[in-house]
């Protein structure tokens, strides 16, 4: 049976989405000139031991720098870190567009303004610390890192959507009060603040004031051990950044939240609290941007109740959307996670995507007719045959 969705889906984005970090370091016009004739190499040097970029402000993840090391022209594996960086910078800078460049240098500028400003009220939750964070079968599972490890403390109550206890109550409570704080220091600075996204009025993005280290911390040690057993095939292995923010509903806040995908590979939901009424999450199948408008199938209809504490994860791509909070308030914490190895692969991919319901849906009716068209050709042979 086929379901139709109320709306078209709209896809979330950042409401100015902000790369990752500045673009600090000049790159000469000579250097440019003389980097640009050599080329990167086809094939990776496994042998090659890249630098590490972490302590750096870089325009791109430092991890992806790391990456690069290995297709660097072969005179240039013996340079100094700041050399193959410049080159590196002159190769990546074509991905960037001036429009792009200024954005980022504007975020910096209002993220610098704001860490400045703002004194942080609970400083031990801007450090990851584990025991005082996760409930112990989050922290065991993890520990151990095996696929049966992770399903025994995780639910999948609709095919896709992942369920989990995660967060404790008393940590719940500093990061609700935190975000308050945040809020009134807005408020009292009549500071002009970016919301989480295109879709919310309310909610505000943790990444902006100082929360970036203990989320990536979250996502590289907690998130991505859990996407590499569920979301391999759309880069749950590596899944490189993301966009942290909570979002609330309630009187005063807003509402519910329309039918969307996030720009995201894999959403971690995690419900902070506190009292309220409704505000569920509905899910409705799995769809490639090309499907993104097409029908539900009645076994892709899924309905969540928020639970405090407890964490959802699911695809970006699996269309969903929250109900009306009816009553209290609810305040949410997302995280967006990312892989670039994703998104650029994409690009080039020709084949349908695996993911997709749609798209899984055709593969099986074009098997059906070609069973179908062979059968009657073999009936057909046979007829001929036998005359
Ligand atoms: O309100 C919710 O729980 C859903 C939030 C959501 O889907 C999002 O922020 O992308
Ligand atoms: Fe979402």
């Amino acid at each position: 049976m086929m379901m139709s969705v109320d709306s078209s889906v709209d896809r979330r984005d950042e409401s100015q989405s902000t790369g990752n970090g500045n673009g600090n370091g000049v790159v000469t016009a000579t250097n440019r000139t003389t980097y640009l004739s050599q080329r990167l190499r086809l094939n990776r040097n496994e042998a090659h031991q890249p630098e590490n970029y972490d302590d750096l402000e870089l325009e791109f993840n430092p991890a992806l720098y790391g990456k690069m090391e290995q297709y660097l022209p072969p005179n240039l594996l013996t340079a100094t870190r700041f050399h193959k960086l410049e080159y590196m910078k002159v190769v990546l800078d074509r991905y960037l567009t001036d429009h792009d460049r200024v954005r980022i240098q504007k975020h910096k500028e209002y993220r610098q303004y704001i860490i400045s400003s703002y004194q942080p009220l609970h400083k031990e939750i801007y450090v990851m610390h584990p025991a005082t964070f996760f409930v112990p079968s989050f922290i065991k599972a993890i520990t151990e890192n095996t696929e049966e490890s992770l399903r025994s403390i995780i639910s999948e109550p609709s095919p896709g959507v992942y369920t989990f206890e995660m967060l404790q109550p008393h940590f719940c409570e500093l990061l609700l009060s935190e975000v308050e704080s945040f809020e009134k220091w807005v408020q009292e600075a009549k500071f002009k603040i970016m919301r989480p996204n295109t879709m919310n009025k309310y909610g505000a993005v943790l990444d902006d004031f100082g929360l970036e280290t203990m989320l990536d911390n979250l996502m590289n040690d907690f998130i991505r051990p859990i996407s590499r057993v569920f979301f391999p095939e759309v880069g749950g292995t590596s899944l490189d950044s993301h966009h942290g923010f909570v979002v609330e509903y309630g009187k005063d806040r807003d509402y519910e939240l329309g039918f969307h995908v996030d720009d995201s590979e894999v959403t971690l939901n995690v419900c902070l609290g506190k009292q309220f009424s409704g505000g569920e999450l509905f899910f409705r199948g799995v769809r490639c941007d090309k499907h993104v408008n097409t029908d539900t199938q009645a076994e892709e209809v899924f309905d969540y109740s928020h639970v405090p504490g407890n964490g959802v994860l699911h695809r970006g791509r699996h269309r969903h959307g929250a109900r009306p909070t009816t009553s209290g308030h609810r305040t949410n914490l997302l995280l967006w996670c990312r892989s670039s190895i994703f998104r650029e692969s994409r690009k080039y991919q020709k084949d349908f995507p695996s993911w997709c319901g749609e798209c899984l849906l055709e593969k099986k009716e074009r098997q059906r007719q070609f069973v179908e068209a062979t059968k009657k050709e073999l009936l057909k042979r046979e007829g001929e045959a036998m005359a």
